[in-house]
């Protein structure tokens, strides 16, 4: 599903109301429809009671659309105008006169109104500001914001929290609407998925409003939200001719005393994904470790106590380096030396991210479409620090289109940048925030690209499986148990429910029939 800027929005706004010939007030209407149904199907009628806080945008037209829906279905409702400015725009007075017909008097609310009373079970619906907010609002406005949020009452945001920049962090924390969850308007927004803006959002979902479809598919976007329907595409089925030297050589390097559990999950992951071949190359302290803990795996020591040289006479198809291997000086001279002499696209994590970040020289060394996949500090130490997560996310886009390699910014929402685009996942849970939950995604994609993935559907194919592995695991285990095999045992759960058909489309697919 892509991701659209608020220009975009606006634009494919535009688009829909020449091409279907409708006024800006039906497309609004069907919006407070659309939110209008969602209520209406989850509440049934229920007695509770829905206060709409609205602005005088076109957001605020929304909520106010809405207001008129519920209270024609019976709903007992609160609306108040959040006249945070003069500038009504002709949407909201169009449906703040239908609501006076009706005899619904809204709360004007100022700087100088008392905040309204609002119950724990009651219900509130954040229309104050949409897409159009474009500077921090004022302070009494704040002050409302404040007052919502700590309510206690669940709160439905109309299209985006109110007081949330699409395309920056908001200076003042505490004026931004923490919605319960969001409704919006036909395509997801990129600051539901950052750290700094994505805590402002507990849960969301998308409703079409009938936006032009021709905009919508051929809209190039610098952002992708990755589910099942986007990864279906990569998967390569098993022939039935096929033998184990079909699926490829994964070979992982690293380990050092004391870490060789790293290199053992990287290895059993690369195995599960189906990796014909593995071979883990540690030093020798690894050796008797590996040979016992996986039987399917070949070890190859270099029979020193580090990672002192790198030579292998084997023909691996991928290679995933660094995990656990140490960042002394021998380690660098090792990894100079095999990146002198390889050719294959890699995959680099951990250690040797940190010898690239202090030895940028190396950097000219790796090959074109490696895949770099650092965790937040890892990434800091590569590209320095950064203001907010725009500004990180333009300072790797830059780094990765300048080197052409794939870079995985692994987090809630891990996001993979190649060639100025970025693609953003969806499965993965904080279960998995635990020690070698990372060494098990490095074994992922490097058994991936091992099989012939290109790297870039390796890197988001693979995020994608180690997320939804780790999805399927803690249904087993809770987030607190979970650890990182616990990841490996899953996947091939995680490979099956590709093909798994949810209740909600096989119910699509019925209707369709009938
Ligand atoms: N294509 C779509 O997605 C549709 C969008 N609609 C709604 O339209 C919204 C966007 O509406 P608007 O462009 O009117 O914008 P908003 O309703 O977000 O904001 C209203 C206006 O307030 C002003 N403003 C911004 N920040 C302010 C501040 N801090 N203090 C005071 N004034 C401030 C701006 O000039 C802005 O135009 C969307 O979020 C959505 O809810 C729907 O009505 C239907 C269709
Ligand atoms: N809160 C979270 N939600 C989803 N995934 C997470 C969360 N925290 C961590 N992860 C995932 O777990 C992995 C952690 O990687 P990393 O920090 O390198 O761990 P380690 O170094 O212990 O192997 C990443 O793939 C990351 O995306
Ligand atoms: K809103």
């Amino acid at each position: 599903m892509k991701v659209f800027t608020a220009e975009q929005i606006y634009k494919a706004d535009k688009v829909t109301l020449e091409k279907q010939q409708i006024s800006s007030d039906a497309l609004m209407e069907r919006a407070a429809l659309q939110i209008f149904q969602w209520m209406h199907l989850r509440m049934q009628g229920a007695p509770v009671k829905i206060h709409l806080f609205c602005g005088i945008g076109n957001n605020g037209g929304d909520g106010i659309a809405l207001a008129r829906h519920l209270f024609e279905h019976g709903y007992e409702i609160a609306v108040y105008v959040v006249k945070y400015s003069d500038k009504r725009s002709k949407d909201f007075m169009i449906n703040l006169d239908r609501l006076k017909d009706r005899k619904i008097w809204p709360v004007y609310m100022d700087a100088d109104t008392d905040m309204p009373e609002i119950h724990p079970n009651d219900i509130i619906v954040d229309a104050i500001f949409g897409i159009g907010l474009n500077r921090t609002p004022d302070a009494w406005v704040a002050q409302i914001i404040k007052h919502l949020n700590t309510s206690k009452a669940f709160i439905l945001s109309v299209d985006i929290p109110s007081g949330l920049f699409t395309d920056s962090v908001p200076e003042d924390k505490e004026a931004v609407i923490k919605a319960n969850y969001v409704l919006s308007f036909q395509v997801p927004k990129l600051v539901f998925f950052l750290p700094q803006t994505g805590i402002y959002v507990d849960h969301w979902e998308v409703l079409d409003i009938g936006l032009d479809t021709d905009f919508l598919m051929n809209a190039k976007t610098d952002y992708e939200l990755i589910s099942k329907n986007e990864v279906l595409q990569f998967y390569r089925p098993r022939e039935k001719y096929s033998h184990k030297g079909t699926y490829g050589h994964a070979l992982i390097i690293g380990g050092s005393y004391g870490k060789i559990g790293a290199v053992t999950l990287a290895s059993s992951a690369a195995l599960k994904v189906g990796s014909g071949l593995v071979t883990a190359y540690v030093p020798e302290c690894g050796y008797e470790i590996l040979q016992t803990a996986i039987p399917e795996v070949m070890v190859i020591s270099n029979g020193k106590s580090n990672i002192e040289d790198i030579e292998f006479d084997l023909e691996p198809t991928a290679v995933g380096i660094g995990i656990g291997m140490g960042t002394t000086d021998t380690s660098v001279k090792a990894l100079e030396n095999f990146l002198n002499r390889n050719k294959l696209p890699l995959v680099i994590d951990a250690d040797a991210l940190n010898i690239l970040s202090q030895n940028q020289e190396l950097l000219d060394l790796i090959p074109e479409k490696s895949i770099l996949t650092p965790h937040p500090k890892e990434l800091e130490r590569l590209v320095g620090k950064w203001k907010d997560d725009f500004e990180k996310l333009e300072k790797v886009k830059r780094f990765s289109k300048e080197r052409k390699l794939v870079v995985v910014i692994k987090g809630a929402h891990t996001i993979t940048l190649f060639d100025g685009r970025g693609y953003i996942n969806t499965t993965g849970n904080p279960g998995m925030a635990t020690a070698g939950s990372g060494d098990t995604l490095t074994g992922i994609i490097t058994g991936l690209m091992a099989q012939g993935y290109p790297s870039l559907q390796a890197a988001i194919f693979g995020v994608y499986i180690h997320g939804r592995s780790g999805d399927i695991a803690i249904e087993e285990t809770g987030y607190q148990a979970l650890i990182a095999s616990d990841i490996t045992k899953s996947i091939g759960s995680a490979f099956l429910d590709l093909f798994k058909v949810s209740e909600h489309e096989r119910s699509d697919t019925s209707e369709k029939e009938s």
